[in-house]
Protein backbone atom coordinates (compact mmCIF):
# COMPACT_ATOMS: atom_id res chain seq x y z
CA UNK A 1 0.00 0.00 0.00
CA UNK A 2 1.62 2.95 -1.07
CA UNK A 3 0.65 7.00 0.85
CA UNK A 4 -0.46 9.46 -1.28
CA UNK A 5 2.02 12.71 -2.37
CA UNK A 6 0.69 15.87 -3.28
CA UNK A 7 2.30 17.93 -5.97
CA UNK A 8 1.95 21.76 -5.95
CA UNK A 9 2.76 23.68 -8.32
CA UNK A 10 3.60 27.13 -8.13
CA UNK A 11 5.18 28.07 -11.54
CA UNK A 12 2.49 30.95 -11.92
CA UNK A 13 3.23 32.78 -8.61
CA UNK A 14 6.76 31.86 -7.27
CA UNK A 15 8.08 31.68 -10.55
CA UNK A 16 6.80 34.79 -11.36
CA UNK A 17 9.08 36.20 -9.21
CA UNK A 18 12.18 35.27 -11.65
CA UNK A 19 13.98 37.90 -12.89
CA UNK A 20 13.52 38.01 -16.47
CA UNK A 21 9.98 36.24 -16.09
CA UNK A 22 7.30 38.07 -16.62
CA UNK A 23 3.60 36.13 -17.59
CA UNK A 24 0.89 37.62 -19.84
CA UNK A 25 -2.67 36.27 -18.69
CA UNK A 26 -2.53 34.31 -21.67
CA UNK A 27 1.21 32.88 -21.02
CA UNK A 28 -0.36 32.00 -17.68
CA UNK A 29 -3.30 30.20 -19.10
CA UNK A 30 -1.33 27.60 -21.47
CA UNK A 31 0.95 26.98 -18.90
CA UNK A 32 -2.00 26.30 -16.32
CA UNK A 33 -3.14 24.16 -19.33
CA UNK A 34 0.39 22.29 -19.62
CA UNK A 35 0.15 21.33 -15.83
CA UNK A 36 -3.10 20.29 -15.47
CA UNK A 37 -2.39 18.12 -18.39
CA UNK A 38 0.31 16.60 -16.50
CA UNK A 39 -1.59 15.75 -13.57
CA UNK A 40 -0.47 17.77 -10.71
CA UNK A 41 -2.62 18.03 -7.73
CA UNK A 42 -2.55 22.03 -7.35
CA UNK A 43 -1.79 25.06 -9.76
CA UNK A 44 -1.32 28.51 -7.50
CA UNK A 45 -2.35 30.52 -10.42
CA UNK A 46 -1.02 34.19 -8.66
CA UNK A 47 -1.91 36.45 -6.24
CA UNK A 48 -5.33 38.27 -6.81
CA UNK A 49 -5.23 41.91 -5.88
CA UNK A 50 -1.53 42.26 -6.39
CA UNK A 51 -1.27 43.26 -10.05
CA UNK A 52 -3.91 43.43 -12.90
CA UNK A 53 -2.61 39.98 -14.53
CA UNK A 54 -3.66 37.96 -11.38
CA UNK A 55 -6.80 40.03 -10.71
CA UNK A 56 -8.06 39.00 -14.05
CA UNK A 57 -7.26 34.93 -13.73
CA UNK A 58 -9.26 35.03 -10.71
CA UNK A 59 -11.75 36.92 -11.78
CA UNK A 60 -13.41 34.21 -14.02
CA UNK A 61 -14.01 30.69 -12.56
CA UNK A 62 -11.62 28.13 -14.74
CA UNK A 63 -12.40 24.63 -14.89
CA UNK A 64 -8.97 22.70 -13.84
CA UNK A 65 -8.40 19.25 -12.90
CA UNK A 66 -6.22 20.34 -10.24
CA UNK A 67 -6.77 22.76 -7.44
CA UNK A 68 -6.43 26.54 -8.87
CA UNK A 69 -4.70 28.23 -5.60
CA UNK A 70 -4.87 31.70 -4.75
CA UNK A 71 -2.09 33.01 -2.84
CA UNK A 72 -1.81 36.50 -0.55
CA UNK A 73 -1.00 37.77 2.89
CA UNK A 74 -2.36 37.08 6.07
CA UNK A 75 -4.44 39.76 7.81
CA UNK A 76 -2.39 43.04 8.61
CA UNK A 77 -2.24 43.63 12.51
CA UNK A 78 -4.71 46.52 13.63
CA UNK A 79 -7.68 44.91 11.35
CA UNK A 80 -10.38 41.83 11.30
CA UNK A 81 -9.94 39.88 8.18
CA UNK A 82 -13.23 41.11 7.30
CA UNK A 83 -11.49 44.55 7.22
CA UNK A 84 -8.44 44.03 5.51
CA UNK A 85 -8.50 44.43 1.26
CA UNK A 86 -6.03 41.85 0.49
CA UNK A 87 -7.92 38.99 2.48
CA UNK A 88 -10.92 40.28 0.92
CA UNK A 89 -9.51 40.33 -2.62
CA UNK A 90 -8.82 36.08 -1.69
CA UNK A 91 -11.82 35.72 -0.58
CA UNK A 92 -13.78 37.05 -3.54
CA UNK A 93 -10.83 34.82 -6.00
CA UNK A 94 -12.90 32.30 -8.14
CA UNK A 95 -10.67 29.36 -6.84
CA UNK A 96 -10.39 26.53 -4.89
CA UNK A 97 -7.80 26.61 -2.56
CA UNK A 98 -6.23 29.52 -0.82
CA UNK A 99 -2.64 29.85 -0.11
CA UNK A 100 -2.22 32.49 2.82
CA UNK A 101 1.40 33.28 3.85
CA UNK A 102 2.82 34.25 6.74
CA UNK A 103 6.08 34.90 9.33
CA UNK A 104 7.07 31.99 11.24
CA UNK A 105 10.35 33.44 12.38
CA UNK A 106 9.73 35.78 15.26
CA UNK A 107 12.94 38.12 14.08
CA UNK A 108 10.50 38.74 10.85
CA UNK A 109 7.41 39.84 13.14
CA UNK A 110 9.35 42.14 14.51
CA UNK A 111 11.39 43.48 11.83
CA UNK A 112 9.72 43.10 8.76
CA UNK A 113 5.94 43.43 10.09
CA UNK A 114 6.36 45.52 13.19
CA UNK A 115 3.94 43.66 14.89
CA UNK A 116 3.63 41.47 18.45
CA UNK A 117 4.15 37.45 17.94
CA UNK A 118 0.75 37.22 19.35
CA UNK A 119 -0.80 39.68 16.80
CA UNK A 120 1.21 37.42 14.05
CA UNK A 121 -0.73 34.34 15.33
CA UNK A 122 -4.12 36.29 15.53
CA UNK A 123 -3.22 36.72 11.93
CA UNK A 124 -2.60 33.55 10.66
CA UNK A 125 -5.70 32.15 13.20
CA UNK A 126 -8.57 34.51 11.22
CA UNK A 127 -7.45 34.34 8.14
CA UNK A 128 -7.09 30.69 7.69
CA UNK A 129 -10.95 30.68 9.83
CA UNK A 130 -12.24 33.17 7.71
CA UNK A 131 -11.33 31.28 3.90
CA UNK A 132 -12.28 28.18 5.95
CA UNK A 133 -16.10 29.47 6.36
CA UNK A 134 -16.15 30.73 2.83
CA UNK A 135 -15.83 27.00 1.57
CA UNK A 136 -12.23 27.19 0.60
CA UNK A 137 -9.53 24.96 0.61
CA UNK A 138 -6.79 26.28 3.01
CA UNK A 139 -2.90 26.30 3.27
CA UNK A 140 -0.81 28.22 4.92
CA UNK A 141 2.83 29.06 3.37
CA UNK A 142 5.50 29.35 7.23
CA UNK A 143 7.64 31.99 5.41
CA UNK A 144 11.46 30.94 7.13
CA UNK A 145 10.30 28.55 8.66
CA UNK A 146 13.25 26.69 9.06
CA UNK A 147 15.71 29.70 9.70
CA UNK A 148 12.67 30.64 12.28
CA UNK A 149 12.79 27.04 14.14
CA UNK A 150 16.88 27.20 14.46
CA UNK A 151 15.90 30.60 16.39
CA UNK A 152 12.96 30.56 18.24
CA UNK A 153 11.50 26.50 17.66
CA UNK A 154 8.74 27.09 20.06
CA UNK A 155 7.22 30.01 18.02
CA UNK A 156 8.00 28.43 14.38
CA UNK A 157 5.67 25.19 15.98
CA UNK A 158 3.26 27.34 17.47
CA UNK A 159 2.19 29.06 13.93
CA UNK A 160 2.23 26.17 12.18
CA UNK A 161 0.17 24.60 14.82
CA UNK A 162 -1.68 27.85 15.19
CA UNK A 163 -2.82 27.29 11.22
CA UNK A 164 -3.34 23.25 11.56
CA UNK A 165 -5.70 24.12 14.13
CA UNK A 166 -7.86 26.85 12.22
CA UNK A 167 -8.17 24.43 9.77
CA UNK A 168 -5.67 24.72 7.79
CA UNK A 169 -5.44 21.79 4.90
CA UNK A 170 -1.64 21.96 4.41
CA UNK A 171 0.78 23.68 6.47
CA UNK A 172 3.80 24.24 4.21
CA UNK A 173 7.28 24.28 5.60
CA UNK A 174 9.18 27.30 3.83
CA UNK A 175 12.60 27.19 3.31
CA UNK A 176 12.58 31.34 1.90
CA UNK A 177 16.20 31.83 2.09
CA UNK A 178 17.15 28.76 0.41
CA UNK A 179 20.04 28.15 2.70
CA UNK A 180 18.84 25.16 4.82
CA UNK A 181 20.87 21.45 4.21
CA UNK A 182 18.92 18.30 3.29
CA UNK A 183 19.81 16.76 6.97
CA UNK A 184 18.72 19.76 8.78
CA UNK A 185 15.37 19.83 6.67
CA UNK A 186 15.02 16.16 7.93
CA UNK A 187 16.03 16.55 11.53
CA UNK A 188 13.44 19.61 11.48
CA UNK A 189 10.02 18.22 10.00
CA UNK A 190 10.94 15.10 12.20
CA UNK A 191 9.74 16.99 14.76
CA UNK A 192 7.38 19.13 13.54
CA UNK A 193 5.86 16.11 12.38
CA UNK A 194 4.59 15.12 16.31
CA UNK A 195 2.91 18.14 16.77
CA UNK A 196 1.25 18.78 13.10
CA UNK A 197 0.38 15.17 11.40
CA UNK A 198 2.50 14.60 8.49
CA UNK A 199 -0.28 14.49 5.32
CA UNK A 200 -0.87 17.80 6.65
CA UNK A 201 2.28 19.00 6.46
CA UNK A 202 4.48 20.38 2.65
CA UNK A 203 7.56 21.43 1.83
CA UNK A 204 8.42 24.67 0.08
CA UNK A 205 12.52 24.96 -0.47
CA UNK A 206 14.49 27.27 -2.24
CA UNK A 207 17.24 26.23 -4.28
CA UNK A 208 20.32 29.20 -2.88
CA UNK A 209 22.40 26.19 -2.16
CA UNK A 210 21.32 24.25 -5.23
CA UNK A 211 19.67 21.59 -2.68
CA UNK A 212 15.87 22.41 -3.34
CA UNK A 213 14.95 18.95 -4.72
CA UNK A 214 17.16 17.39 -1.88
CA UNK A 215 15.29 19.24 0.87
CA UNK A 216 11.87 18.36 -0.83
CA UNK A 217 12.84 14.87 -1.09
CA UNK A 218 14.68 14.67 2.88
CA UNK A 219 11.12 16.67 3.61
CA UNK A 220 9.23 13.80 2.22
CA UNK A 221 11.58 10.99 3.99
CA UNK A 222 10.43 12.59 7.79
CA UNK A 223 6.82 12.91 6.99
CA UNK A 224 5.75 15.63 4.61
CA UNK A 225 2.85 15.22 2.21
CA UNK A 226 3.15 18.35 -0.39
CA UNK A 227 5.51 19.08 -1.98
CA UNK A 228 5.88 22.63 -3.67
CA UNK A 229 7.67 23.74 -6.70
CA UNK A 230 7.87 24.98 -10.24
CA UNK A 231 8.60 23.66 -13.83
CA UNK A 232 12.00 24.02 -14.79
CA UNK A 233 12.94 25.65 -11.38
CA UNK A 234 11.84 28.83 -11.82
CA UNK A 235 11.61 31.00 -8.85
CA UNK A 236 12.68 33.83 -6.74
CA UNK A 237 16.53 34.43 -7.09
CA UNK A 238 18.22 30.45 -7.51
CA UNK A 239 14.65 29.39 -8.14
CA UNK A 240 12.47 26.82 -6.48
CA UNK A 241 12.46 22.87 -6.26
CA UNK A 242 12.46 21.47 -9.57
CA UNK A 243 9.30 19.54 -10.23
CA UNK A 244 10.56 18.46 -13.66
CA UNK A 245 13.36 16.78 -11.41
CA UNK A 246 11.47 15.83 -8.42
CA UNK A 247 8.40 14.33 -10.76
CA UNK A 248 10.10 11.99 -12.57
CA UNK A 249 12.34 11.06 -9.49
CA UNK A 250 9.19 9.89 -7.60
CA UNK A 251 7.97 8.01 -10.50
CA UNK A 252 10.93 6.23 -11.44
CA UNK A 253 13.34 5.62 -8.22
CA UNK A 254 12.02 2.52 -6.40
CA UNK A 255 12.75 3.87 -3.04
CA UNK A 256 10.30 6.68 -3.59
CA UNK A 257 7.85 4.62 -6.33
CA UNK A 258 7.89 1.60 -3.68
CA UNK A 259 6.26 3.80 -0.71
CA UNK A 260 4.40 6.21 -2.42
CA UNK A 261 1.88 7.27 -5.15
CA UNK A 262 1.28 10.97 -7.15
CA UNK A 263 -1.16 12.36 -9.34
CA UNK A 264 1.20 12.06 -12.49
CA UNK A 265 0.66 8.49 -14.30
CA UNK A 266 3.86 6.70 -16.19
CA UNK A 267 1.95 7.82 -19.15
CA UNK A 268 1.51 11.94 -18.64
CA UNK A 269 5.55 11.30 -17.33
CA UNK A 270 5.99 11.21 -21.15
CA UNK A 271 4.71 14.45 -21.54
CA UNK A 272 7.73 16.18 -19.25
CA UNK A 273 9.99 16.73 -21.18
CA UNK A 274 7.65 18.73 -23.64
CA UNK A 275 5.98 20.25 -21.01
CA UNK A 276 9.36 21.46 -19.88
CA UNK A 277 10.76 22.85 -23.19
CA UNK A 278 6.77 24.34 -24.07
CA UNK A 279 7.42 26.70 -20.92
CA UNK A 280 10.37 27.58 -21.91
CA UNK A 281 9.59 28.42 -25.44
CA UNK A 282 6.50 30.76 -24.00
CA UNK A 283 9.10 32.53 -21.96
CA UNK A 284 11.19 32.76 -24.59
CA UNK A 285 14.25 31.25 -22.59
CA UNK A 286 16.48 28.52 -23.99
CA UNK A 287 16.02 25.61 -22.51
CA UNK A 288 18.93 24.05 -20.09
CA UNK A 289 20.60 21.81 -22.13
CA UNK A 290 22.11 19.93 -19.01
CA UNK A 291 18.95 19.77 -16.77
CA UNK A 292 18.07 16.14 -15.55
CA UNK A 293 15.72 14.29 -17.37
CA UNK A 294 14.23 16.89 -19.46
CA UNK A 295 17.31 18.49 -21.04
CA UNK A 296 19.04 17.91 -24.58
CA UNK A 297 22.10 16.58 -23.06
CA UNK A 298 20.20 14.49 -20.27
CA UNK A 299 20.73 11.15 -22.57
CA UNK A 300 23.23 12.95 -24.74
CA UNK A 301 26.90 10.79 -25.02
CA UNK A 302 29.81 11.99 -26.02
CA UNK A 303 32.48 9.94 -25.02
CA UNK A 304 33.23 6.84 -27.37
CA UNK A 305 33.78 4.22 -24.94
CA UNK A 306 30.16 5.02 -23.32
CA UNK A 307 29.16 5.23 -26.79
CA UNK A 308 30.36 1.82 -27.62
CA UNK A 309 28.54 0.50 -24.73
CA UNK A 310 25.47 2.33 -25.20
CA UNK A 311 24.93 0.69 -28.54
CA UNK A 312 25.27 -2.82 -26.84
CA UNK A 313 22.60 -1.71 -24.41
CA UNK A 314 21.83 1.91 -23.33
CA UNK A 315 21.18 0.81 -19.44
CA UNK A 316 24.80 0.67 -19.27
CA UNK A 317 25.50 4.17 -19.09
CA UNK A 318 21.36 5.58 -18.56
CA UNK A 319 20.05 5.44 -15.23
CA UNK A 320 16.00 5.43 -16.21
CA UNK A 321 15.16 4.67 -20.03
CA UNK A 322 14.63 8.23 -22.04
CA UNK A 323 11.78 7.85 -23.15
CA UNK A 324 10.01 7.70 -20.62
CA UNK A 325 10.01 10.99 -19.80
CA UNK A 326 9.38 12.05 -23.38
CA UNK A 327 12.68 12.52 -24.13
CA UNK A 328 15.72 10.48 -26.46
CA UNK A 329 19.14 8.90 -26.41
CA UNK A 330 21.69 11.50 -28.35
CA UNK A 331 24.75 9.66 -29.18
CA UNK A 332 26.99 12.72 -30.36
CA UNK A 333 30.01 12.89 -32.50
CA UNK A 334 32.44 14.78 -31.58
CA UNK A 335 36.62 14.72 -31.28
CA UNK A 336 35.98 12.33 -28.33
CA UNK A 337 33.91 10.39 -30.39
CA UNK A 338 35.27 6.83 -31.38
CA UNK A 339 33.53 4.77 -34.54
CA UNK A 340 30.53 3.88 -32.11
CA UNK A 341 29.47 7.46 -31.87
CA UNK A 342 29.66 8.06 -35.71
CA UNK A 343 27.30 4.70 -36.32
CA UNK A 344 25.14 5.66 -34.04
CA UNK A 345 25.02 9.38 -35.63
CA UNK A 346 24.84 8.33 -39.05
CA UNK A 347 21.92 5.48 -37.59
CA UNK A 348 20.10 8.63 -36.05
CA UNK A 349 20.26 10.74 -39.48
CA UNK A 350 19.01 7.48 -41.35
CA UNK A 351 22.16 6.58 -43.05
CA UNK A 352 23.29 3.03 -42.85
CA UNK A 353 26.94 1.77 -42.54
CA UNK A 354 28.59 -1.24 -41.55
CA UNK A 355 31.05 -1.13 -38.81
CA UNK A 356 34.23 -2.14 -40.28
CA UNK A 357 33.15 -0.10 -43.64
CA UNK A 358 36.47 2.06 -44.38
CA UNK A 359 33.89 4.87 -45.02
CA UNK A 360 32.88 4.88 -40.96
CA UNK A 361 37.11 5.10 -39.81
CA UNK A 362 36.82 8.13 -42.74
CA UNK A 363 34.39 10.41 -41.34
CA UNK A 364 35.24 10.06 -37.83
CA UNK A 365 38.75 11.35 -38.79
CA UNK A 366 37.50 13.97 -40.75
CA UNK A 367 34.84 15.30 -37.91
CA UNK A 368 38.17 15.18 -35.33
CA UNK A 369 40.12 17.38 -38.16
CA UNK A 370 37.63 19.32 -38.40
CA UNK A 371 36.58 19.76 -35.16
CA UNK A 372 40.35 20.82 -34.23
CA UNK A 373 39.59 23.54 -36.65
CA UNK A 374 36.65 24.88 -34.14
CA UNK A 375 34.01 23.09 -36.30
CA UNK A 376 31.44 21.74 -33.61
CA UNK A 377 28.77 19.05 -34.77
CA UNK A 378 27.02 18.10 -31.60
CA UNK A 379 24.72 20.67 -32.19
CA UNK A 380 24.97 21.10 -35.86
CA UNK A 381 22.65 17.88 -37.59
CA UNK A 382 22.30 18.66 -40.28
CA UNK A 383 26.42 19.68 -41.32
CA UNK A 384 27.31 16.22 -40.12
CA UNK A 385 24.47 14.86 -42.25
CA UNK A 386 26.08 16.32 -45.39
CA UNK A 387 29.65 15.82 -44.16
CA UNK A 388 28.68 12.23 -43.96
CA UNK A 389 27.00 11.94 -47.85
CA UNK A 390 29.45 13.86 -49.27
CA UNK A 391 32.11 11.80 -47.67
CA UNK A 392 29.82 8.59 -49.35
CA UNK A 393 29.30 10.39 -52.76
CA UNK A 394 25.99 11.29 -52.52
CA UNK A 395 25.47 14.72 -52.04
CA UNK A 396 24.82 16.35 -55.54
CA UNK A 397 26.21 19.43 -56.47
CA UNK A 398 22.95 21.93 -56.29
CA UNK A 399 24.54 25.14 -56.69
CA UNK A 400 28.21 26.86 -57.02
CA UNK A 401 28.97 29.90 -55.15
CA UNK A 402 31.66 32.06 -57.81
CA UNK A 403 31.29 34.97 -55.54
CA UNK A 404 29.71 37.20 -52.86
CA UNK A 405 30.11 40.78 -51.80
CA UNK A 406 28.81 42.49 -48.65
CA UNK A 407 28.41 46.28 -48.30
CA UNK A 408 27.50 47.65 -44.77
CA UNK A 409 27.19 51.18 -44.51
CA UNK A 410 26.60 53.41 -42.42
CA UNK A 411 25.42 57.05 -43.07
CA UNK A 412 22.90 59.78 -41.81
CA UNK A 413 19.11 59.83 -43.81
CA UNK A 414 17.02 62.75 -44.87
CA UNK A 415 15.24 62.83 -40.97
CA UNK A 416 18.30 63.24 -39.64
CA UNK A 417 19.09 59.83 -37.86
CA UNK A 418 22.25 57.89 -38.00
CA UNK A 419 21.30 54.32 -39.41
CA UNK A 420 22.90 51.69 -41.08
CA UNK A 421 22.22 49.80 -44.08
CA UNK A 422 23.53 46.11 -45.39
CA UNK A 423 23.54 44.92 -48.90
CA UNK A 424 24.80 42.05 -50.75
CA UNK A 425 25.55 40.30 -54.04
CA UNK A 426 25.69 37.05 -54.92
CA UNK A 427 26.87 35.26 -58.06
CA UNK A 428 25.92 31.43 -58.25
CA UNK A 429 26.18 28.79 -60.79
CA UNK A 430 23.38 26.42 -61.17
CA UNK A 431 23.68 24.15 -63.94
CA UNK A 432 25.07 25.82 -66.70
CA UNK A 433 23.46 29.04 -66.08
CA UNK A 434 24.99 31.86 -63.91
CA UNK A 435 22.51 34.05 -61.64
CA UNK A 436 23.11 37.23 -60.17
CA UNK A 437 20.84 38.15 -56.89
CA UNK A 438 21.13 41.63 -54.75
CA UNK A 439 19.55 42.36 -51.59
CA UNK A 440 18.85 44.51 -48.63
CA UNK A 441 18.88 43.19 -45.46
CA UNK A 442 18.90 44.12 -41.69
CA UNK A 443 22.76 43.31 -40.91
CA UNK A 444 24.94 41.63 -43.55
CA UNK A 445 23.83 38.34 -42.43
CA UNK A 446 20.70 38.94 -43.19
CA UNK A 447 21.25 40.73 -46.39
CA UNK A 448 23.57 37.77 -47.40
CA UNK A 449 21.03 35.07 -46.64
CA UNK A 450 18.44 37.05 -48.39
CA UNK A 451 20.61 38.10 -51.83
CA UNK A 452 21.88 33.70 -52.38
CA UNK A 453 17.45 32.78 -51.18
CA UNK A 454 16.21 35.01 -54.32
CA UNK A 455 17.67 33.05 -56.98
CA UNK A 456 18.65 29.60 -57.14
CA UNK A 457 17.29 28.68 -60.78
CA UNK A 458 15.58 25.62 -61.12
CA UNK A 459 15.70 24.92 -56.91
CA UNK A 460 14.01 28.19 -56.28
CA UNK A 461 10.52 26.61 -55.75
CA UNK A 462 12.11 24.10 -53.47
CA UNK A 463 13.63 26.43 -51.17
CA UNK A 464 10.71 29.01 -50.70
CA UNK A 465 9.57 28.11 -47.22
CA UNK A 466 12.84 28.05 -46.01
CA UNK A 467 13.40 30.37 -43.07
CA UNK A 468 16.33 31.22 -40.69
CA UNK A 469 15.21 31.12 -37.21
CA UNK A 470 18.66 31.39 -35.01
CA UNK A 471 22.18 32.79 -35.83
CA UNK A 472 24.37 32.11 -32.57
CA UNK A 473 27.94 32.94 -33.09
CA UNK A 474 31.06 31.82 -31.09
CA UNK A 475 34.36 33.39 -31.08
CA UNK A 476 37.34 30.60 -30.62
CA UNK A 477 40.75 31.08 -29.36
CA UNK A 478 40.28 34.55 -29.10
CA UNK A 479 43.27 37.00 -29.61
CA UNK A 480 44.47 37.75 -33.42
CA UNK A 481 44.64 33.84 -34.58
CA UNK A 482 40.63 33.76 -33.12
CA UNK A 483 38.19 32.27 -35.63
CA UNK A 484 34.58 32.78 -35.49
CA UNK A 485 32.33 29.42 -35.23
CA UNK A 486 28.41 30.54 -36.75
CA UNK A 487 25.47 28.44 -35.81
CA UNK A 488 22.66 28.97 -37.76
CA UNK A 489 19.11 27.18 -37.21
CA UNK A 490 16.69 26.76 -40.05
CA UNK A 491 12.89 25.71 -40.46
CA UNK A 492 10.94 24.93 -43.24
CA UNK A 493 6.96 24.72 -43.99
CA UNK A 494 7.06 21.42 -43.00
CA UNK A 495 7.65 22.44 -39.76
CA UNK A 496 11.06 20.71 -39.70
CA UNK A 497 14.27 22.37 -38.17
CA UNK A 498 17.95 22.10 -38.66
CA UNK A 499 21.01 23.63 -37.64
CA UNK A 500 24.14 24.05 -40.02
CA UNK A 501 27.88 25.18 -38.96
CA UNK A 502 30.39 27.08 -40.68
CA UNK A 503 33.97 28.27 -39.51
CA UNK A 504 36.33 30.92 -40.80
CA UNK A 505 38.39 33.69 -39.19
CA UNK A 506 35.91 35.96 -40.78
CA UNK A 507 32.58 35.73 -39.46
CA UNK A 508 30.64 36.63 -43.32
CA UNK A 509 32.25 33.82 -44.30
CA UNK A 510 31.68 31.36 -41.72
CA UNK A 511 28.02 32.18 -41.70
CA UNK A 512 27.89 31.77 -45.98
CA UNK A 513 29.10 28.22 -44.92
CA UNK A 514 26.39 27.57 -42.26
CA UNK A 515 23.68 29.17 -45.20
CA UNK A 516 24.65 27.02 -47.89
CA UNK A 517 25.21 24.02 -45.91
CA UNK A 518 21.40 24.88 -45.23
CA UNK A 519 20.12 25.17 -48.29
CA UNK A 520 21.84 21.83 -49.58
CA UNK A 521 20.04 19.85 -46.61
CA UNK A 522 17.13 21.27 -47.22
CA UNK A 523 17.51 19.89 -51.02
CA UNK A 524 18.93 16.61 -49.92
CA UNK A 525 16.27 16.24 -46.95
CA UNK A 526 13.68 16.53 -49.37
CA UNK A 527 14.98 14.37 -52.21
CA UNK A 528 15.22 16.89 -54.70
CA UNK A 529 17.56 15.35 -57.73
CA UNK A 530 19.90 17.30 -60.26
C1 LIG B 1 8.33 34.55 0.32
C2 LIG B 1 7.47 34.99 -0.77
O1 LIG B 1 7.77 34.73 -1.89
S1 LIG B 1 6.08 35.83 -0.37
C3 LIG B 1 5.45 36.38 -1.90
C4 LIG B 1 5.91 37.71 -2.20
N1 LIG B 1 5.31 38.11 -3.45
C5 LIG B 1 5.16 39.37 -3.72
O2 LIG B 1 5.48 40.22 -2.92
C6 LIG B 1 4.64 39.69 -5.09
C7 LIG B 1 3.35 40.48 -5.07
N2 LIG B 1 3.39 41.57 -4.13
C8 LIG B 1 2.88 42.81 -4.43
O3 LIG B 1 2.39 43.08 -5.52
C9 LIG B 1 2.88 43.81 -3.34
O4 LIG B 1 3.95 43.54 -2.44
C10 LIG B 1 1.53 43.78 -2.56
C11 LIG B 1 0.43 44.28 -3.49
C12 LIG B 1 1.17 42.40 -2.08
C13 LIG B 1 1.61 44.68 -1.33
O5 LIG B 1 2.05 45.94 -1.75
P1 LIG B 1 2.15 47.16 -0.67
O6 LIG B 1 0.88 47.23 0.08
O7 LIG B 1 2.60 48.33 -1.45
O8 LIG B 1 3.26 46.68 0.37
P2 LIG B 1 4.80 46.39 0.16
O9 LIG B 1 4.97 45.41 -0.92
O10 LIG B 1 5.59 47.64 0.03
O11 LIG B 1 5.19 45.75 1.57
C14 LIG B 1 4.61 44.57 2.04
C15 LIG B 1 3.73 44.87 3.25
O12 LIG B 1 3.07 43.66 3.64
C16 LIG B 1 3.35 43.37 5.00
N3 LIG B 1 3.41 41.92 5.09
C17 LIG B 1 4.37 41.10 4.57
N4 LIG B 1 4.05 39.83 4.83
C18 LIG B 1 2.88 39.84 5.50
C19 LIG B 1 2.06 38.83 6.03
N5 LIG B 1 2.38 37.54 5.87
N6 LIG B 1 0.92 39.17 6.65
C20 LIG B 1 0.58 40.46 6.77
N7 LIG B 1 1.32 41.47 6.28
C21 LIG B 1 2.45 41.16 5.67
C22 LIG B 1 4.67 44.04 5.27
O13 LIG B 1 4.86 44.30 6.61
C23 LIG B 1 4.53 45.33 4.45
O14 LIG B 1 3.70 46.19 5.19
P3 LIG B 1 4.04 47.78 5.38
O15 LIG B 1 3.89 48.33 4.00
O16 LIG B 1 3.00 48.23 6.30
O17 LIG B 1 5.42 47.84 5.87
C1 LIG C 1 5.99 31.40 0.37
C2 LIG C 1 7.27 31.47 -0.31
O1 LIG C 1 7.33 31.63 -1.50
C3 LIG C 1 8.47 31.32 0.49
O2 LIG C 1 8.41 31.37 1.70
O3 LIG C 1 9.54 31.19 -0.12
Amino acid sequence: MTERLYLFDTTLRDGAQTTGVDFTLDDKLKIAALLDDLGLDYIEGGYPGANPTDTALFAEKRSYRAGFTAFGMTKRAGRSAANDPGVAALLEAEADAICFVAKAWDYHVHVALGATLDENLEGIRDSVAAAKARGFEVMLDCEHFFDGFKANPAYALTCARTAFEAGARWVVLCDTNGGTLPEEVFEIVGEVARHVPGDHLGIHAHNDTEQAVANSLAAVRAGCRQIQGTMNGLGERCGNANLASIIPTLLLKTAYAERFSIGVSADRLTHLTSASRRLDELLNRSPNRHAPYVGASAFATKAGIHASAVMKEPETYEHVPPASVGNRRHVLVSEQAGKSNVLAELERVGLTVAKDDPRVARILDEVKERESLGYAYEGADASFFLLAKRMMGEVPVFFEVERFKVNVERRWNALGDLVSFSEATVKVKVGDEELISAAEGNGPINALDAALRKDLGKYQRFIEDLELVDFRVRILNGGTGAVTRVLIESKDGQGETWTTVGVSPNIIDASFQALTDSITYKLVKDGVGI
